[in-house]
């Protein structure tokens, strides 16, 4: 599948700049979508060098994260998770359970998880009123983080949410609070530790071993539950969280050509997941009716997880 996305031109997003006004806050990008310039905090987004106790938290998230997460601990948990023999239940029942969840990992919120999904979702869904596949895509790009309640194994959270990077070639320097990875076993072993690694140019991110967490495990629930979302829904879901690549372009160097092609709507669908984060809150019975529609339109009634 070609996507064709148009790619605003650096005079517009220059021009979109002075938009930009006092009072309000806000920058006005592409079909509307107001992105704000701090979050609830009162900091920029994505912020993780201001000093702050939030701040503290989030660094220690990643010191855990950068040293725990191995090629080996990644193997493991795929074969685990891959048996999909922790629970049976719909998506929406999915999404409900979610509101127990907190995300340690994220400087930007701290609203019931449900809420970011419907906010995000809702965000895309005006701008992209066609594309139901991408509002779906948003309302279950995060349900992966049920990993952190008991029944799904309650794993620790550096397993779980934050950015993620793949295992198996060095750590590309762009990867937030980098130092830390001095400290995992990987960082010295001479096959993982150059640009490649294991693998060889152009490979394909599907042979990539990405750290362990939500996004892998969502896409893998999505997938062998035999979802008929596109595979740039897919994509979305699975690398949503490796800012490294699609934010600071690292590791461009492992995708293949399908990759290309749906890294564009990754581009646009983070725009939805990152500012959307707001105190301001959707009614979620009065949506839910929509997206329970989606749901029925590309997965079955139940899925393993
Ligand atoms: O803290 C956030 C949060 O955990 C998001 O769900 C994840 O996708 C981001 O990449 C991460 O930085
Ligand atoms: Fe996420
Ligand atoms: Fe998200």
């Amino acid at each position: 599948m070609t996507i064709l996305i148009e790619q605003p031109s650096l005079e517009s997003l220059v021009e979109e700049k002075n938009m930009h006004t006092k009072e309000s806050n806000v920058l006005v990008l592409d079909g509307g979508f107001m992105t704000p310039e701090i979050n609830a905090f009162g900091q920029s987004f994505r912020n993780y060098d201001v000093e702050s106790e939030r701040q503290k938290g989030v660094e220690e998230f990643y010191r855990l994260q950068h040293i725990n997460q191995t090629y080996d601990f990644v193997k493991r948990m795929r074969k685990e998770y891959e048996k999909l023999d922790k629970a049976e239940m719909s998506i929406w029942e999915c999404c409900e359970l979610l509101n127990e969840v907190v995300d340690e990992s994220d400087p930007d919120l701290d609203e019931p998880q449900i809420q970011h999904l419907l906010q995000s979702a809702e965000a895309i869904r005006k701008d992209y009123p066609n594309e139901d596949w991408l509002h779906l895509t948003a309302l279950i790009h995060d349900l992966g983080k049920i990993l952190l309640l008991p029944s799904f194994g309650e794993l620790p959270q550096w397993a779980v949410v934050g950015d993620t990077f793949p295992l198996g070639c060095a750590f590309d320097e762009s990867n937030i609070h980098h130092k830390y990875f001095k400290e995992n076993p990987d960082y010295n072993r001479a096959a993982y530790n150059t640009k490649n690694g294991i693998y060889t140019e152009g490979c394909g991110l599907e042979n990539v071993a990405m750290s362990w967490g939500h996004d892998d495990y969502m896409y893998m629930v999505a997938k062998k539950n035999d979802t008929t979302l596109p595979s740039a829904g897919l994509f979305i879901i699975r690398y949503h969280s490796f800012y490294p690549l699609h934010k600071e372009g690292a590791y461009t160097h492992l995708m293949n050509e399908e990759d290309v092609e749906n890294l564009k709507w990754l581009k646009v669908f983070n725009k939805y997941d990152l500012y959307s984060k707001s105190k301001v809150l959707i009614d979620v019975e009065k949506v839910k009716p929509y997206y329970v529609s989606l749901i029925e339109k590309y997965f079955p009634a139940k899925l393993k997880w």
